[in-house]
């Protein structure tokens, strides 16, 4: 790690990226942006959560004339929530030069949008389509762009995008510097993004694995239909700050985070189909911790950066390992630790191999949790919660009680009572998800179904009811159910001040 100021910043950008708490520089900041500052087009590669915004944001936002009403950097992004984040990590490091960052992304009101870029702002953030869309309109015009960053670059290059980036890079002057970043790129793709640049520096911040080594990995096997009881659990034993469940399709996500209600978790999902201002909406809760939960497709998968992301949940396993490696660094960014467990199904296990052969990492063996250790779990946690209120909670006003009720009752079973109330019990109440066909991996002579997307068959698709058939159900009967009703409560305010754990 190298100090800011050893990079050749100007004054402004120091106070900048010290104002933003930033002390040191990390890998791939230290190594791209000298590189990038002598003007050269680079390709970045550094793991999830390493600080590739800041790589592209410092120099270009150090290249851009604050005195020239005209846009000056471009930065491309796959999704709408990414553009949005990244112009406000933007905004920060241009805030003591006074640099005017503005996303344009689809779904949201065009006019508006339109009076945005009439302040001449001098970068711009945005989702290719909506760029697009400007262009043809000509209400953005980009012949004083010098600058062009793929954030998410293979993503951007994969066949869907790559015609639209190619009409936006038309439109800027030729002798631009481009600046192409992601966790993950695959060779054929390096490959076509070379197309774009010339002679570009291949920054690739050497580490053994693809992966932050402070994500704790692990792989459970479970069948299909048992998939959400043993997601219950394990959400009750780890009990997340915040967790990030994937699923594979829209229809999944929205069904297991309407089962993870019903079960008495607060959830919610985001995917492609929903409003744009839902889908911020549903984001902005998250980060503020309003729900502890969010369920999603891939789409939430590329660069968000939201702090608090204990722990990530591949419900499904991911089509391709790149798409796990963006999935899991969700969490483990800037330096925490983080877990990911990642939902095996017997058929896949090809798939599972698959992903480690690219990460070069294997996972971990989980068994999944008894109901015991679910419901130890949640007593820990309610325990932690009460002495937590010893120390700080204010009990004089029940401090009579206290000794009233201690005078007629024995005082162990007083605190068990107590700790009963403050406890979620694991519950079972039924829930309806579709099963989803298993992913087989590449080189699997079986393989049939399950690893196209779209075009998958869905002839094995079937509803069934997805309840805990639990061998121990009997020990604890039906007086475990009789607690339920305050757990809800209790829930959002144990998950947030217990400690995590594996
Ligand atoms: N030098 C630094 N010191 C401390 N924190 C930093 C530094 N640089 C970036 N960060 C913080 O680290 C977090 C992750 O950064 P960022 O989102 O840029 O990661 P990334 O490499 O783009 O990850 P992904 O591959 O998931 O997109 C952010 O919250 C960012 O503010
Ligand atoms: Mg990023």
């Amino acid at each position: 790690m190298a100090l800011f100021q050893e990079l050749g910043l100007s004054q402004q950008l120091n106070n900048a990226v010290s104002k933003m708490g930033f002390e040191e520089a990390t890998p791939i900041q230290s190594e791209t942006i000298p590189l990038a500052l002598q003007g050269h087009d680079l390709i970045g590669q550094a793991q999830t959560g390493t600080g590739k915004t800041a790589a592209f944001g410092i120099p270009l936002i150090e290249k851009v004339d604050a005195s020239v009403d005209a846009i000056q950097g471009l930065i491309i992004a796959p999704t709408r929530e990414l553009a949005v984040q990244v112009s406000e990590e933007l905004y920060k490091i241009g805030q003591t030069k006074r640099v005017r960052v503005l996303p344009i992304y689809g779904g949201q009101d065009i006019s508006r949008q339109i009076r945005a870029l009439k302040k001449r702002p001098h970068i711009i953030v945005g989702t290719p389509g909506r760029m697009l869309d400007h262009i043809n309109r000509r209400t953005l015009r980009l012949q004083d762009v010098h600058t062009v960053v793929l954030d998410e670059a293979d993503e951007m290059l994969n066949m869907g995008f790559i015609e639209d980036i190619e009409k936006i890079l038309s439109n800027v002057p030729e002798n631009h510097q481009t600046l192409l970043f992601s966790a993950t790129m695959p060779d054929p793709i390096r490959r076509i993004a070379e197309k774009f640049m010339s002679e570009p520096k291949v920054v690739k911040v050497k580490a053994k694995e693809v992966t932050v080594p402070n994500i704790q990995q692990y792989y459970v096997e479970v069948q299909e239909k048992r998939k959400f009881d043993v997601l219950t659990r394990l959400l009750d034993m780890q009990s997340p700050e915040l967790a990030i469940i994937f699923g594979r399709t829209k229809r999944r996500v929205d069904e297991l985070s309407e089962a993870l209600n019903v079960r008495g978790y607060s959830a919610q999902g985001i995917h492609g189909d929903l409003t744009q201002a839902k889908r911020l909406s549903v984001l902005r809760q998250f980060k503020e911790g309003s729900i502890d939960v969010l369920v999603a497709t891939d789409v939430a998968a590329r660069g968000l950066d939201i702090s608090g992301v204990t722990h990530v949940y591949n419900f499904d396993i991911p089509q391709d390992p790149e798409s796990y490696v963006h999935r899991i660094g969700r969490t483990g960014r800037a330096g925490k630790m983080g877990a990911a467990m990642t939902f095996v199904t017997p058929r896949e296990s090809s798939q599972l191999h698959n992903i480690e052969r690219t990460t070069k990492r294997k996972m971990d063996r989980m068994t999944p949790p008894t109901l015991d250790e679910a419901l130890e779990g949640q007593q820990r946690i309610a325990a932690d919660k009460l002495v937590e209120t010893v120390k700080t909670g204010n009990l004089s006003y029940y401090k009579q009680l206290a000794e009233e009720l201690l005078e007629e009752n024995e005082s162990v079973a007083l605190v068990a009572a107590a700790l009963k109330l403050a406890t979620k019990e694991p519950n079972d109440v039924p829930v309806n998800l579709t099963a989803e066909p298993p992913v087989v991996g590449k080189g699997d002579k079986n393989r049939r179904g399950g690893n196209n997307g779209s075009g998958r068959s869905r002839s094995n698709s079937k509803n069934y009811s997805q309840q805990n058939r639990r061998g121990n159900s009997k020990r604890f009967g039906d007086k475990r159910r009789s607690n339920n009703s305050g757990g809800q409560g209790n829930r959002q305010n144990n998950r947030k001040d217990s400690r995590t754990k594996a």
